[in-house]
């Protein structure tokens, strides 16, 4: 059985405070995107995860994909099987591709072995692996609160632009960027200002963690510069980095960037899937 587990952008994140936990509230748009890993099950003798496309820097046992499958397996008697895992979606890119895996391996997992899980309970699996995680069951654009696990589904329309997403050879820890992000001096509307037309986004919708990413990176800065030269209608690294998005009317050529980054071209129309 086969799945395909695409990748996020942020529209917007304001970082909020640092609860005694260690995490930060945030406000955030969540929007699905058309870059996806494949993920496929077959009966195993064991529990087994092979990895094709882009290598993944850590053991199979800290990979999410295994960590999904174990955290079913504590409340379900399930057969062993082989994950097949191939990785399209750039890591530590603020894509949520890791995420992405774990949350569309748990819906699956729950077809593939008829457990009829309902969409609250994959959200509560899925949650315990990640904070953004629980965003990709229903996997539809929402704004998103508490650390990014609290969700009001909202619509937005980009299926007029051509959206592009630029990943430079940089990876950006999620937690080495919250370890320096400042809290949000803007205003807590972000679900206000996301309904102004897509033109005015550029003075109203700002990444909290721009600032210190880009003191750290100045070449992550040249990009989103380089996307407004080009004609960008609205541009912005999404969540911790390191990629950044422009929306566009037309799919350009941007060989400077493509020289050094991994470009993906996409209509901006979100992916429907479940
Ligand atoms: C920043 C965001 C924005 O959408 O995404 P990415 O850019 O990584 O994709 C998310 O908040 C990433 O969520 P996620 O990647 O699930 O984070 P987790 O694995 O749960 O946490 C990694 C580390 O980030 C920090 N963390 C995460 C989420 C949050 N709301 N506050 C935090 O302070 C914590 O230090 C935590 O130990
Ligand atoms: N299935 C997976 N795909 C990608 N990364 C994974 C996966 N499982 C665990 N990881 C680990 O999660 C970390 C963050 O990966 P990723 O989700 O791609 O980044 P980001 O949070 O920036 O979007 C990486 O350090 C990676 O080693």
């Amino acid at each position: 059985m086969i799945t395909f587990a695409n990748a996020k952008i942020n529209i917007g994140l304001q970082v909020l405070d640092r609860r005694p936990d260690g995490y930060h509230n945030l406000e955030t748009v969540f929007y699905p995107v058309k870059l996806f890993d494949i993920l496929e099950i077959v009966p195993s003798s064991s529990l087994k995860l092979e990895v094709s496309g882009i290598g993944i820097p850590n053991n199979d046992e800290d990979n999410l994909c295994i960590r999904a499958y174990r955290a079913l397996a504590v409340d379900f008697d399930l057969e062993p099987v082989c994950i097949y895992l191939h990785k399209q979606i750039p890591i530590g890119a603020g894509l949520g591709g890791g995420s992405a895996d774990a949350a569309f391996l748990i819906k699956l997992l729950s077809r593939y072995f008829r457990l009829n899980l309902s969409i609250e309970q994959m959200e509560s699996y899925a949650s315990a692996l990640g904070a953004d995680c629980s965003f990709f069951i229903r996997n539809k654009p929402v704004f998103a609160t508490g650390i990014g696990d609290v969700f009001t589904e909202i619509s937005i329309d980009l299926s007029a632009y051509k959206l592009v997403l630029v990943k430079p050879p940089i990876h950006v820890s999620t937690g080495e960027a919250y370890g320096s992000v400042r809290s949000s001096r803007e205003s807590k509307n972000l679900r206000e200002r996301i309904t102004l037309p897509v033109e005015q986004w550029k003075e109203h919708l700002f990444n909290d963690f721009e600032t210190g990413i880009f003191h750290r990176y100045p070449e992550i800065r040249g990009i989103k510069s380089m996307l407004y030269e080009r004609g960008a209608i609205y541009a912005a690294m999404s969540g911790s980095g390191s990629t950044v998005y422009g929306l566009f009317r037309e799919e350009l050529d941007l060989k400077e960037l493509k020289a050094w980054c991994e470009v993906y071209w996409m209509d901006g129309g979100e992916r429907r899937s479940s």
